[in-house]
């Protein structure tokens, strides 16, 4: 499919002398979902800020299709199409989810007059379809403040999806939601990747399970495992260092 993969190689991030990043080497491919598990410190959250443009890599290649993005701000990058949720959702709880959506809607520059109303029209179509997708077009005239903790995150993830990002990191998503949220916020994301590229952050085995695909360990800054969920549960070295503690 076309699209930019993500390419980080050798990247190293270092905080006065303390490695949160060491050596650390990851590609996801366009449409991918990669799920990112590992320890706390691991350095899965400055893996993240890398990406962003949020914190320089001390050495290394941190690549989306030809852009290097060690060379562009967290703006820039943001333009290319990388999307980021983080763990506590910013909707406006005084806004309907419909009006959250279409806030987030990127505004159309250097419009002609004449053009507005064709694109309000589209604007609504893709806020359907947007709301459709995030299973919530049921909701949609409803204040966001009145949403359950799932419900917010799913619109987040809506809002983000109005930017039409090639690349979603997902911080997190299924902290503290019950036992059916997590449910459908796995079959939300496997909804979403394939026409986007997905990473998500997240401690839940059970979900990382559920979304089927290849998972990452990271461990003091680097890859000690990749593969599927089962592969990486029976790999030794993730037993001692994580999963066994
Ligand atoms: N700005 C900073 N200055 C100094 N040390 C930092 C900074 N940011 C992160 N670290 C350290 O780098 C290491 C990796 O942190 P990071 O937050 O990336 O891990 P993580 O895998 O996201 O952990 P968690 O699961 O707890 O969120 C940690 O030991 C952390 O204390």
């Amino acid at each position: 499919m076309k699209g930019n993969s993500l390419y980080l190689d050798g990247v190293s991030v270092v905080f006065d002398g303390f490695r949160a990043l060491n050596n650390l080497s990851l590609i996801v491919e366009p449409g991918e979902m990669r799920a990112v598990i590992g320890p706390n410190g691991a350095g899965k959250t400055t893996m993240m800020d890398v990406i962003t443009g949020k914190t320089r890599p001390t050495a290394g290649t941190v690549r989306f299709g030809d852009h290097d993005l060690t060379r562009m701000d967290e703006a820039s990058i943001a333009n290319l199409g990388i999307g980021r949720k983080f763990q506590k959702p910013t909707v406006f709880d005084a806004l309907t989810v419909f009006e959250n959506l279409e806030l987030a809607l990127k505004a159309p520059r250097g419009t002609l007059s004449a053009l507005h109303w064709r694109l309000g029209t589209e604007a609504r179509e893709k806020i359907e379809e947007t709301l459709g997708e995030i299973g919530l077009a049921a909701r949609a005239h409803d204040l966001a403040g009145i949403l359950s903790h799932g419900q917010r995150q799913w619109l987040e993830i809506g809002m983000l999806l109005m930017q039409d990002p090639q690349l979603l990191l997902v911080d997190e998503p299924v902290a503290g939601m019950t036992d059916q949220e997590t449910e459908h916020t796995a079959a939300l994301l496997r909804r979403i990747a394939g026409t986007r590229s997905v990473v998500v952050v997240e401690h839940d085995l059970e979900f990382v399970r559920a979304l089927g695909r290849k998972v990452t360990v990271l461990h003091e800054g680097t890859v000690l495992s990749e593969g599927p969920i089962d592969q990486v549960q029976a790999d030794p070295r993730v037993i001692e260092v994580y999963l066994g503690r």
